[in-house]
């Protein structure tokens, strides 16, 4: 039996800086993780199969074009018994779905022994497959396949993530972008010191999907306004294409604190405190 973790993904900044004659559309953007995600299980049989369990199974009905057997499919396809237990909300903004990919790939390639796909496959599978696999802090571009390594470590910090129970589909939130010309993060990405010097650099950066995400789920604006309102958050930001919405915090105290006051303000939402790793 082998077994993968699939951390949520954050985009701490999502810069939209063109469009490719394909659609897709050019990323400039500051991905980190947090330590709360979904697992995928991976044990021998003769056949694909995919069982999924946890808080949000109910919102994933099985179906063949599951990304966790998209991605068995890619390497080959032979028999194992998956099981995904599915604790992230789906079409949320952190990627679960493509971190359930990257860790179905990393979980099946221990199990049958077989090399990750080419990265061309992998990021067929989803446009954050391939940062989801590094697993780590990175500057994504490209459509997200190009990923550079950060040059100084980011500083501690932990997160409240809250997502008002609204799924937000991708497509449509690219498609409302008024403008698709914005400027990139610095060439140069400072050193942080801290959370707070962290949180002063991104105070001056965006997520340009955010408007459009907004136009069409209005709830994201108050789970942005309900995060910067806690204390001690340091700034609060929507994540990919929303709605879960991230707090930054710089000790874990505040950020416990405030993910508990947050679940008690708004018991229909999903919310939780996580160290950022990466
Ligand atoms: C918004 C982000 O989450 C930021 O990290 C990702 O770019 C989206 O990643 P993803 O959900 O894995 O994306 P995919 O499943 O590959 O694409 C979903 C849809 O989003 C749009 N899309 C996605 C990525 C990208 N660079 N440009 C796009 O225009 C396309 O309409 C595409 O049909
Ligand atoms: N294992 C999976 N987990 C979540 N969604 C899945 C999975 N497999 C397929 N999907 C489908 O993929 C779509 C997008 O899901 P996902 O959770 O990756 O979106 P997201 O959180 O908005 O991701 P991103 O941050 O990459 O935009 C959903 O509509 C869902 O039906």
């Amino acid at each position: 039996m082998t077994e993968a973790f699939a951390q949520a993904k954050i985009n701490l900044t999502l810069h939209v800086t063109g469009q490719r004659a394909d659609g897709y559309h050019l990323l400039d953007s500051l991905v980190v993780f947090a330590a709360v995600g979904d697992t995928v299980r991976a044990e021998p049989a003769d056949r694909l199969t995919l069982e999924i369990v946890g808080p949000q199974a109910g919102a994933l009905p099985v179906a063949d074009d599951n990304l966790v057997l998209r991605a068995a499919r890619a390497m080959g396809g032979q028999g194992a018994r998956l099981t995904l237990d599915k604790r992230l909300p789906v079409a949320s903004g952190i990627g679960g779905g493509s971190a359930d990919a990257a860790a179905a790939l990393v979980a099946l390639a221990a199990l049958w022994q077989v090399p990750l796909p080419a990265p061309a496959a992998v990021l067929k599978l989803g446009a954050d497959v391939p940062v989801c696999l590094a697993g780590r802090a990175v500057r994504m571009g490209g459509v997200g396949e190009v990923l550079t390594p950060l040059d100084h470590p980011l500083p501690a910090a932990w997160m409240v993530l809250a997502n008002p129970g609204v799924s937000v589909p991708t497509p449509p939130v690219f498609k409302a972008l008024t403008r698709r010309d914005n400027p990139p993060m610095p060439d140069v990405l400072p050193a942080f010191a801290s959370a707070a010097d962290l949180a002063a650099f991104l105070a001056t950066m965006r997520n340009d999907l955010e408007a459009s995400a907004i136009a069409l789920a209005p709830d994201i604006a108050r789970t942005k306004q309900a995060l910067a309102a806690l204390p001690g958050c340091l700034l609060s930001r929507m994540s990919g294409s929303g709605a879960t919405c991230f707090g930054l915090f710089a000790d874990e105290g505040a950020a416990r604190a405030g993910a508990a006051r947050l679940a008690a303000q708004e018991p229909g939402w999903w919310v939780e405190a996580a160290r950022m790793t990466g």
